[in-house]
């Protein structure tokens, strides 16, 4: 694991794009593996504006996201879908048949983990950016989860429900369940970049990094990876030194 602390978020933001866009602009026909959660929207926000100023081309890039929530309509403001739309897809020339994400609105969800395990097998990240839960989770690999998981259906820990209550009205509007890649899946990246800001992050990245590889804690499978680069500020990176 490389471990990165740089002295704010923002110069993550612009290490972590300027990583993406070098990429982008070497690897025409790549896969960028993307995540969700508040922690990437200032990557996101970097590379659409690398986009329009210096046309950056994605007309050929293949994008797979990690996770969805079960049974959130594709519309819904916080589904994945209209996340990913909102603050990337729809400001860069990415392809909608290039972009994928799993469907949890699929009425039979075993058979959406299985299509798409298939559209893994085909466009495997090049490059997968990760952020973290408060717990260690990854995608949603909430912990207990196995190592050799592929995509599944997961019920989110009531924790991962109420950081993410932020985004809905109410509690009870947070979806119980989600798909979400496999700790295996994940671990096919050929390069991980994980990201994680802020005090609420410490413990979760002390234990990724110096704890020892368990389930209950899904990031520190990181640790087994050969090519992880992982990018903190100063408060996520507090109980490290
Ligand atoms: N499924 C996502 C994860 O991919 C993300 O890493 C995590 C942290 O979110 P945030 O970046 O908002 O702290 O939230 C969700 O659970």
């Amino acid at each position: 694991m490389k471990i990165h602390v740089l002295n704010s978020k923002e110069l993550v933001n612009k290490t972590v794009s300027e990583h993406l866009i070098k990429f982008v602009r070497e690897h025409k026909t790549g896969v960028l593996g993307l995540a969700t959660g508040s922690t990437p929207i200032g990557i996101y926000e970097a590379l659409v504006k690398d986009h329009k100023e210096n046309n950056t081309d994605y007309s050929q890039i293949r994008t797979i996201n990690l996770d969805e929530y079960v049974n959130l309509d594709q519309n819904h403001p916080e589904s994945y879908y209209s996340f990913m739309h909102r603050n990337l897809f729809n400001h860069i020339n990415v392809k909608p048949q290039n972009i994928h994400l799993p469907n949890g609105n699929e009425k039979d969800l075993e058979m959406a983990c299985q299509s798409y395990n298939d559209v893994l097998k085909n466009n495997q990240p090049d490059i997968q950016i990760l952020g973290i839960g408060a717990n260690g989770h990854i995608g949603f690999n909430e912990p207990g989860t196995s190592f050799d998981s592929s995509v599944h259906i997961i019920e989110l820990q009531e924790q991962t429900r109420l950081d993410n209550a932020r985004f809905f009205d109410s509690m009870d509007d947070v979806p119980k369940k989600a798909i979400t890649m496999g700790i295996k899946n994940i671990m096919d990246a050929k390069r991980i970049i994980l990201i994680a800001f802020g005090e609420n992050k410490s413990e979760a990245v002390y234990q990724m990094v110096k704890g020892k590889v368990t389930e209950n804690l899904p990031a520190s499978i990181l640790q087994k990876h050969n090519n992880v680069e992982i990018y903190l500020d100063e408060s996520a990176a507090s109980k490290l030194f």
